[in-house]
């Protein structure tokens, strides 16, 4: 059984966004260890979509992803996602409602080592409820699309950095989630392999996936169709 979220890009049509913050704040601590990440953020991220998300280091990129996947919930403001309002879950919905809408990518992979690609690709498949052959079907037409359907049987550690990053990618587009949030996924490649990322991200985006790329990558910052600066926790450029 999959879980009963919905997997429409918006609320009501084509047009609303798959995700929209809205007045978002995020303060870390208290007394004098209070941080404000975000500071009033309001935007949306559509259906068919590539964002790059920049802005110096600490200007709060990670913080505008943990909140929009529902890993971190915001201090106050709205975050809807596929017309559900995050900001008014629970624990236990929260990470159900994550689980089916919503696919990371970050930098370091985060792939299970002692799992094979396969495996890796088919868990969160398997999870959220997929049996297992289909689970492998889907994740097998994943790891194609991926350019990496050869290294099906192998470890994470036997691949190089490159591979294990399109191998996080399968796993992340293989049971079509609306909404794909990268952080830094090029960080740790050479050039060569950025590219391949970043065309691939390029791909799954034309596909119908909002994907939003928190980066220092100015070839990112290029290829998107869309980049949205923070400033000290506030959107400075591209806001809603
Ligand atoms: N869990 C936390 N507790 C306290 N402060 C935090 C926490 N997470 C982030 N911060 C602070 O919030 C601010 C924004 O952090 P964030 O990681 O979102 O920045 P970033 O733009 O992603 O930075 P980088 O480019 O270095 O990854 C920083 O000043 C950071 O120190």
């Amino acid at each position: 059984m999959r879980t009963a979220v919905s997997t429409r890009p918006g609320a009501g049509g084509p047009d609303d966004p798959v995700l929209r913050l809205e007045g978002v704040h995020k303060v870390y601590g208290t007394g004098a260890t209070r941080h404000v990440a975000l500071d009033a953020v309001t935007v949306e991220f559509h259906a068919a979509s590539l964002t790059a998300v920049v802005g110096h280091s600490g200007s709060g990129k990670s913080t505008l992803l943990n909140v929009s996947g529902g890993l971190e919930q915001p201090t106050s403001g709205t975050v809807v996602l596929s017309g559900q309002e995050l900001t008014r879950m629970g624990p236990a919905e929260l990470a159900r409602t994550r689980a089916g809408l919503v696919a990371y990518v970050f930098q370091e992979y985060n792939l299970i080592r002692t799992m094979t690609v396969l495996e890796n690709v088919c868990l969160p498949l398997e999870l959220s409820g997929t049996d297992r052959k289909e689970a492998r079907r889907q994740a097998l037409q994943a790891l194609e699309r991926t350019g990496v359907p050869k290294h099906t049987r192998k470890f994470p550690d036997q691949l190089s950095g490159g591979e294990q990053q399109r191998v996080a990618i399968a796993r992340a587009i293989a049971d079509h989630r609306p909404l794909v949030l990268a952080d830094e996924p090029t960080g740790a490649l050479d050039t060569a392999n950025g590219e391949r990322v970043i065309s691939l991200l390029r791909d799954i985006a034309a596909g119908g996936v909002a994907c939003v790329i928190a980066t220092h990558n100015p070839e990112v910052t290029e290829a998107a169709d869309r980049v949205v600066r923070l400033q000290d926790g506030h959107i400075v450029e591209g806001g809603a």
